[in-house]
């Protein structure tokens, strides 16, 4: 698919280790020509999508302008309702595939009032069915895993949920559990101690590792993402194409922090506590 190295689900399903984000405010219902960029300039071959974004249609038609096979590329979406059957369904023909890879439920409170259970059978149908190849779950607590887990046949195969230094003392839990069960971390807002909450405690600890390994900021924080949650998934995005190739470049060229890097980075981060999304991961 690409020359990044995958990360194996517990059903068996390979996953591209960095995933190209589509959900940011510039992408809002357009996000075609980031994605042609992404996909051709950048090679990013894993593309994270939702029905929320409102923009899989214009991802479908990025995919079909650039003729690529439908095995060369992984995508994932997530569900935006309470009901993930007529959700995958509408993201199904927007997207103009037969399958995704991996379908994610985006949050435990939308299908609260259903019954996190009842959604979790839904999703584990349309997996018999073929409509996607794997199931899991977005923004999930371990109480949603546990009340998912009490019904499920299918063990979820991953959670993408916020992980960056400011989030960890909350997430830290959650990662373990999810360890302990072979569910996958994905993290998304990796970048966000540099983006959304600059001049912390964070930021000289990266700097002085980033000169240690040769790498960028950038590349320092999303190899921590991926080491803090036991090699787990990293979504994340750049409209630059220069910064995309320097994303890759942190799981083709840059060594693993060494467990004293990610221990200082873990530290500093949990000096301060800064959700940027989803403010239920905090209750
Ligand atoms: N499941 C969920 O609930 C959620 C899922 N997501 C998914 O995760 C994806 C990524 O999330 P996001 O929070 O944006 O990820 P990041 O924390 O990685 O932030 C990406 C942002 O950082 C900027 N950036 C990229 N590289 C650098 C750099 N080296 N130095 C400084 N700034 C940089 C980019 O802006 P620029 O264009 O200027 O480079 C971009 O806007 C989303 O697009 C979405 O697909 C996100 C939130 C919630
Ligand atoms: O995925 C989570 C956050 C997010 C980013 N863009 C949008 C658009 C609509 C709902 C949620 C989000």
């Amino acid at each position: 698919m690409s020359g990044l190295s995958t990360v194996k689900l517990n059903d068996g399903l390979e996953v591209p280790v960095l995933g190209y984000g589509t959900g940011t405010a510039l992408y809002q219902k357009e996000a075609k020509d980031s994605v042609k960029m992404a996909y051709s300039e950048a090679k990013m071959h894993h593309i994270d999508c939702a029905e929320m974004y409102q923009n899989e249609e214009s991802v479908g038609l990025a995919l079909k302008e650039m003729k690529v096979k439908r095995e060369d590329v992984f995508i994932t979406t997530k569900c935006g309702t309470a009901d993930p059957r007529k959700s995958l369904e509408k993201s199904l023909k927007l997207l103009g595939v037969d399958q995704v890879d991996l379908y994610l439920i985006h949050s435990p409170l939308l299908v609260k009032d259903t019954g996190l259970g009842k959604a979790w059978q839904t999703m584990e149908e349309l997996q018999k069915e073929g409509k996607t190849k794997s199931i899991g779950v977005s923004n999930y607590r371990i109480e949603d895993l546990e009340e998912t887990l009490k019904i499920a046949k299918v063990v979820p195969s991953a959670n993408q949920i916020e992980v960056h230094p400011y989030v960890l003392d909350k997430a830290e839990s959650l990662i373990d559990f999810c360890h302990s069960k072979g569910i996958h971390i994905e993290s998304y807002g990796p970048l966000s101690s540099i983006v959304r909450h600059p001049g912390g405690p964070v930021d000289p600890v990266v700097k002085k590792i980033a000169q240690e390994l040769g790498a960028t900021d950038g590349q320092v924080l999303l190899k921590w993402a991926h080491q803090i949650t036991h090699g787990g998934i990293v979504v994340t995005t750049s409209s630059k194409v220069e910064r995309l190739v320097e994303q890759i470049k942190s799981f083709t060229d840059i060594k693993d922090l060494s467990k004293e890097q990610v221990n200082a980075i873990a530290e500093a981060g949990k000096k301060e506590h800064h959700r940027v999304f989803m403010p239920h991961m905090d209750q």
